[in-house]
């Protein structure tokens, strides 16, 4: 695919997702050392080292060095005590306040789009604030409709081996799917401690998962009825065999390195699925955006111009009159005018609920700070 001649193609961006402790940073820093090490599809051509972004802001030790990160920009552990807040919220907090600079880091991207073939982004270790946030989705957006885009959903292959517990991971990854509608990959990790092919089964074969439901733990109770959670899990598992059909799946061992090369090749598989789906989508959303305010804009300047047409033809001499006179004394400044509005600029000291950037603070104190690394 992506080659180092003129027909070089963007890179796609990698956003891994996953639940805490699932094996995030570990994969990332397996990619990325695979990524280093060789060409996947051309063994020839130098190898192309990824550009890495680290979205993680509490993150302590990454293994890798990121091109670009958070943790240069926004001090995490400050924003808690200057936000009063805990640990969540500090690192939500945090991850808003790297959103509002997001052009910045989008900017420096496709400055290395050239370059480089992948483009991975590393997301905090608690998924919801980054999949439930207005910045997750912002950030997400802003990547999506600038390059190809996939999502890497990494999944702890031992811990799900309980039909309730895969289950609800999949509800997840599914909501995620809705919710991002970029070409996704359900990367089971940890495959050397535990093969994934018991999930394989259970997305092939309805009756499959069906009976595990069954043989694990208690399915009926006391009466003999199948329990709440069991009529729930069977019903759920109908509505999933339609979001695994459009799903692709790789098992990798980010410590061995085993299945890397595959996830490799269900990336440049997802770049063709996101020109084909995503792209037109995208921009069929934006030309019914703009649709939509062009009417908008049109409704409102023909109720404009009707609305003069009623006062001239009520008063034509009105207009005859309303003209600017160079000679006519300026109008008084508008600085006696009183409408209570006070202007915080001038307060010696910052008011409740002042916001302070802590972006812009930190970035004037480290005015040295190169954002994207060396490599
Ligand atoms: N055996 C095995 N262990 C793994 C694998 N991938 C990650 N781990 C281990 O799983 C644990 C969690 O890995 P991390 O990479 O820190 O997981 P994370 O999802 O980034 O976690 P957060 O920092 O909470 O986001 C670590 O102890 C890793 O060594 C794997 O493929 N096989």
């Amino acid at each position: 695919m992506t080659g180092s001649g003129d027909d070089k193609k963007p890179p796609i961006v990698i956003i891994t997702i996953g639940m805490a402790g699932a094996g995030k940073s570990t994969f990332v820093q397996r990619i990325n050392a695979h990524l280093r090490s060789r060409s996947p599809t051309q063994p020839d051509v130098e190898p192309r080292p990824p550009y890495v972004v680290n979205l993680d802001p509490a993150v302590v030790n990454l293994g890798f060095e990121a091109n670009i990160d958070i943790r240069d920009t926004v001090n995490y552990t400050e924003v808690m005590k200057q936000y009063n807040l805990g640990p969540n919220g500090g690192i939500l907090t945090a991850l808003n306040l790297f959103t509002t600079k997001f052009d910045q880091v989008l900017g420096l991207m496709e400055k290395r789009a050239d370059s480089v073939d992948y483009m991975i982004l590393d997301t905090p270790g608690q998924i919801e604030i980054f999949t439930w946030s207005a910045s997750g989705a912002i950030i997400t957006d802003a990547v999506a409709s600038s390059m190809p885009a996939v999502v890497a959903y990494i999944i702890d292959t031992p811990r799900t081996t309980a039909p309730a517990t895969f289950m609800s991971n999949m509800l997840y990854a599914c909501s995620i799917l809705y919710k991002t509608k970029l070409p996704f990959i359900l990367v089971f990790n940890k495959t050397d401690v535990q093969p994934h092919e018991f999930a394989l089964e259970w997305m092939q074969d309805f009756e499959a998962f069906q009976e595990a439901l069954a043989t694990h733990g208690s399915s009926t109770d006391s009466e003999g009825e199948p329990t709440y959670m069991n009529s729930l899990m069977n019903s759920m598992s109908l509505v999933l065999d339609e979001f695994y059909k459009g799903l692709k799946t790789v098992g990798v061992s980010s410590v061995t390195g085993d299945g890397v090369e595959d996830f490799i090749k269900a990336v440049d598989a997802s770049r063709e699925e996101y020109e084909k789906l995503y792209l037109p989508e995208l921009e069929r959303a934006k030309a019914a955006r703009e649709a939509s305010l062009a009417s908008v804009k049109e409704e409102s300047m023909s109720r404009m111009m009707k609305d003069l047409a009623v006062d001239r033809a009520k008063n034509p001499n009105a207009a005859k009159l309303d003209r600017w006179d160079p000679n006519a004394e300026e109008e008084e400044d508008d600085e006696d005018y009183e409408v209570g509005l006070i202007d915080r600029r001038d307060a010696d000291e910052g008011w409740p609920g002042q916001y302070s950037s802590i972006v812009d603070s930190k970035r004037q104190e480290d005015e040295g700070t190169v954002w994207p690394r060396p490599q």
